[in-house]
């Protein structure tokens, strides 16, 4: 029985333990997790049926995988009383930390099989899109391990450079952000529309599952969906066109361009 520890039960533990819980992929008796929160703590036990922990040296005991979920600046001092039992043990690492290099996190663990995984917030509701990228030292079962586990969250790609992380990071890691924002921007244009709040918001969020549903279960690329929703001489051209206009594809490139840099920037500020 693969006990699952999580060190850092805050919104990302939160979202993979509520998707692992929801999937049937992990019996909640199997999971610990530690937080230093006591609200978090009692949020986590009611919500799913976890074990908690006050101390993370208690949560990854019997562990054999440790998933790591503190903020990339608190990993340091996180995984330095830990690394002794780390060290001995040599439990599976997750580390789901931006920023943050394998061979950092070898360093600073002592553990040798270490995934770095990217995933997002979405994983809450099985719908999530996780990056990942082993060590040298991850077995065939560990790999394996990880890809069941993030996999029971949505779906998992391995990537072929550690590099790639960055890259994921600034796509799919902060993409949900990305579309939370488009979705207020909808609300609020909506609301200067006429349209109350409450039918502005449904509407605006059924239009975005609707399309993100509907863009996954095609064969077609969106680019092409997109054209079908865009009649000539019609509405959505001229929506289109001030998207344009205001070079909306430049903007996205210059967004993840900062976001995937940031991540190299904290490798670099917080990896010694
Ligand atoms: N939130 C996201 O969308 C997202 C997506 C991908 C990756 N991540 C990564 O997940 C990690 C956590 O991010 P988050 O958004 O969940 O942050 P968060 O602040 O919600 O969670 C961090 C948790 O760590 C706890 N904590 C603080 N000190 C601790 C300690 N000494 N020991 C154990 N726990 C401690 C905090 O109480 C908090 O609950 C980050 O490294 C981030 O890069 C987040
Ligand atoms: N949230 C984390 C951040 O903003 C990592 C990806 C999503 O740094």
């Amino acid at each position: 029985m693969t006990q699952i520890a999580f060190i850092g039960g805050g919104n990302m533990a939160t979202s993979i333990i509520g998707g692992l819980i929801r999937e049937d992929a992990v019996n909640p008796d199997l999971i610990h997790v530690s937080d230093p929160g006591e609200e978090q703590r009692q949020r986590l036990e009611a919500d799913f049926k976890v074990h908690t922990h006050a101390e993370n040296l208690d949560a990854i005991a019997n562990a054999t995988v440790v998933i790591l979920a503190v903020k990339p600046q608190m990993m340091k001092e996180v995984l330095a009383p830990l690394a002794a039992t780390l060290t001995a043990r040599q439990p599976l690492l997750i580390s789901v930390a931006a920023g943050i290099s394998l061979p950092t996190l070898q360093a600073w663990s002592g553990c040798k099989a270490v995934v770095r995984a990217m995933p997002n917030t979405p994983a809450l509701t099985g719908t999530g899109a996780t990056g990942l990228f082993a060590s040298d030292e991850v077995s065939l079962d560990q790999r394996n391990l990880a890809d069941t586990l993030i996999g029971a969250t949505g779906i998992a790609v391995w990537v072929k450079t550690e590099a790639e992380i960055d890259a994921v990071t600034a796509l799919s890691g902060s993409g949900p952000a990305y579309y939370f924002l488009m979705m207020e921007s909808m609300i609020a244009a909506g609301i200067k529309l006429g349209l109350s709040e409450d039918t502005a918001r449904r509407l605006t969020l059924q239009t975005a599952l609707g399309a993100g549903k509907m863009a996954s279960a095609s064969e077609v690329a969106p680019d092409e969906l997109r054209r079908r929703v865009t009649s000539p001489g019609g509405t959505t051209e001229q929506a289109i066109a001030t998207f344009e206009g205001a070079h909306l594809r430049d903007i996205v490139q210059a967004a993840m361009d900062a976001a995937a840099r940031r991540a190299a920037e904290l490798s670099d500020e917080l990896g010694n």
